[in-house]
């Protein structure tokens, strides 16, 4: 396949693209997914707000109770807690710790020189974890998305022209996992106190196991 101006990728090229997106798209959601069962399983008030959403939405288009109907482009927009619940589960589980760049001329910081051509690395779980921008940063609070973060302060896809190509994706994937699992299901961690591990991306050292049970009435 060709663009407009005639460029075509290389097969070279077409199997780095793919392996990217596999590898960039595939262990990032699971994680977020993980996380935001996690948090959820202790957050009880939450949960139960995120399911009273959830199963609305699914009444409202003929379902049940128990069962979450597939949820389409124009009821994401609805689901306002739901996407504050996403939001605030990428923010803690800083899924990419950090992202790299390259200085492409000296830069001024803070009484540092960055010189041309060093490579830089950004502590983005830092900045989602500064209290100067989050406040009690380390809590699960999903009602802190009622109004936007400072500029600059959230940037778990990144930023600028290399910005996460997949996070609107990565968004609707963990919004449509938690509307059935919320309406269907109840569940529990096993370990709620297990360690964390923060490298390469923070997880609780059992994986996060957990129990769940199919709800019934
Ligand atoms: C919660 C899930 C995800 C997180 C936290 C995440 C985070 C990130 C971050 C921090 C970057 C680096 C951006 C930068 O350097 O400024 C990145 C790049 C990228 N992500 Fe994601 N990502 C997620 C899901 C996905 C998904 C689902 C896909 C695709 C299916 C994807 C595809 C990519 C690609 C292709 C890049 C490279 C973009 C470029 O260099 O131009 N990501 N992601």
């Amino acid at each position: 396949m060709k663009d407009e101006q005639g460029k075509k990728l290389s097969d070279e090229e077409v199997v780095h693209n793919i392996v990217s997106l596999v590898i960039a798209g595939y262990e990032s959601t699971t994680i977020a997914i993980m996380w935001a069962v996690y948090h959820l399983a202790k957050s009880p008030v939450v949960l139960a707000k995120l399911r009273e959403e959830n199963v609305a939405m699914s009444k409202s288009k003929g379902g049940s109770t128990l069962t979450g109907l597939m949820i389409t482009h124009d009821d994401i927009p609805k689901m306002k807690y739901t996407a504050k619940v996403v939001e605030e589960t990428i923010r803690m589980a800083n899924i990419a710790p950090m992202v790299h760049r390259v200085a492409n001329k000296d830069v001024e910081y803070r009484g540092y020189t960055i010189p041309k051509g060093w490579a830089v690395l950004v502590w983005l779980r830092s900045v989602h974890t500064d209290p100067n921008y989050y406040l009690d940063p380390l809590s699960f609070n999903p009602d802190r998305w009622d109004e936007a973060a400072k500029p600059g302060t959230y940037q778990v896809f990144g930023g600028g022209p290399r910005i996460c190509a997949g996070n609107m994706l990565a968004r609707l994937q963990v919004t449509v996992i938690l509307h059935h699992l919320c309406v269907g299901y109840e569940w529990e961690l096993i370990n709620p106190d297990a360690q964390i591990n923060y490298l390469p991306h923070p997880r609780p050292v059992d994986g996060a196991a957990m129990t769940f049970r199919k709800l019934s009435t």
